[in-house]
């Protein structure tokens, strides 16, 4: 039973208000290269403060960390990582390191999510497109923002994509293609897990470079096929993966992906869609439908949605024995076969 106004005083409300705090403390610890600085060993206070060249407030910030549970302090004082962020913020673990998504958070979209508001207003993205272009075109015009965007896709994914190598019979089939498959990281680790699978990564030309030198660095044989998914046929393979694709587009161009997916499979195969998926009832997964907000700051007409909802959409275009499963605290995934 939740607890009464009277019992828990206005402290829910601030939390909530001023989740910005705990969150820039976070991502300011990772610029500032805190997570870096201890990848080598435990570093007294006076350390690490030299290491990250913190000038102020060094000792609130990383005991403000010890207090989120993303710094361990042992009782000289020595600041360490923990466990979780030993295996997901050092960057010299290249197989796990998500940290690429927290550099892209706090330069893109801390400054993106203050215009929230305005994107809920007149229905138009506040990112780089703000003033016109194209989503993906105009972030890969650069190409240091391409290369940032694309590490963070893997950080995001990481949790989803650890969880997926094991969550479908990978053993009944040879070849796999993940549509809009970034820098190609889930690829690796099916793999490096299965090496019996072809593995093909298809995404916008653009990323071929990024692609080829991620699989070079963690030393796996994938192929890159270059192209538009909107405009060009999908690969054919036994199954096709859309990780975070169907949530960037409108309903129209969900359910044309999806139909594309269904004439390139043949009989017997397999589409996976994994995404933030939000509870079927709305009530809870509040971080499937923040996604859902950042789709309105990013993108025309994105929007997350629930396992029901994609079911529903892959039974129309086709799909038999449509399931959905959970993959992490914030992914699921959605499996529909060929018949
Ligand atoms: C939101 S990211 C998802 C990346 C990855 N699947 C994941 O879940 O981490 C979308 C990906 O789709 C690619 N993409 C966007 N539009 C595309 C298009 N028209 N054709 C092919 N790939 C596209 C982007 O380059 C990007 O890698």
């Amino acid at each position: 039973m939740s607890k009464s106004a009277a019992e828990t005083g206005p402290e829910p409300i601030l939390d909530l208000a001023f989740g910005f705090w705990a969150s820039q403390a976070l991502l300011s610890a990772v610029e500032l290269g805190v997570f870096r600085a201890l990848s080598g060993g435990p570093l007294g206070l006076g350390e690490l403060q030299e290491a990250t060249g913190i000038q102020r407030g060094a000792r609130d910030l990383f005991d403000v960390l010890v207090a989120s549970d993303m710094l361990a302090r042992d009782e000289d004082g020595r600041y360490s990582l923990t466990e979780l962020t030993s295996l997901y913020l050092d960057e010299t673990k290249p197989d796990t390191y998500l940290g690429g998504l927290l550099v892209m958070a706090n330069r893109r979209l801390y400054p993106f999510w203050g215009h929230l508001a305005d994107a809920l207003r007149t229905g138009k993205p506040q990112n780089e497109t703000r003033h016109g272009g194209d989503f993906f075109p105009t972030l890969y015009a650069d190409p240091e923002r391409l290369r940032g965007f694309l590490r963070s896709m893997t950080g995001r994914s990481m949790g989803a994509i650890r969880a997926l190598v094991d969550a479908f019979p990978w053993k009944d089939y040879r070849s796999v293609a993940d549509i809009g498959c970034a820098q190609g990281t889930l690829l690796a680790h099916l793999v490096k897990r299965h090496p019996h699978l072809t593995a093909t990564g298809f995404d916008l030309p653009a990323v071929r470079a990024p692609f080829e030198e991620h699989a070079r660095e963690l030393g796996v044989p994938l192929t890159f096929t270059g192209g538009d998914f909107l405009a060009e046929p999908l690969p054919r393979t036994e199954v096709l993966i859309f990780g975070h694709i169907l949530h960037d587009w409108d309903l129209d161009r969900k359910r044309e992906l999806i139909a594309k997916a269904y004439d390139a499979l043949p009989s017997g195969g397999a589409i996976i869609v994994y995404e933030a998926l939000i509870d079927d009832e709305r009530r809870t997964h509040a971080y499937g439908m923040l996604m859902s907000l950042n789709m309105a700051v990013e993108t025309e007409g994105g929007f997350d949605f629930t396992g029901a909802d994609c079911s529903g959409w892959l039974r129309d275009a086709g799909f038999v024995d449509t399931y959905v499963q959970t993959l992490t605290g914030h992914e699921g995934m959605v499996v529909g076969f060929k018949r």
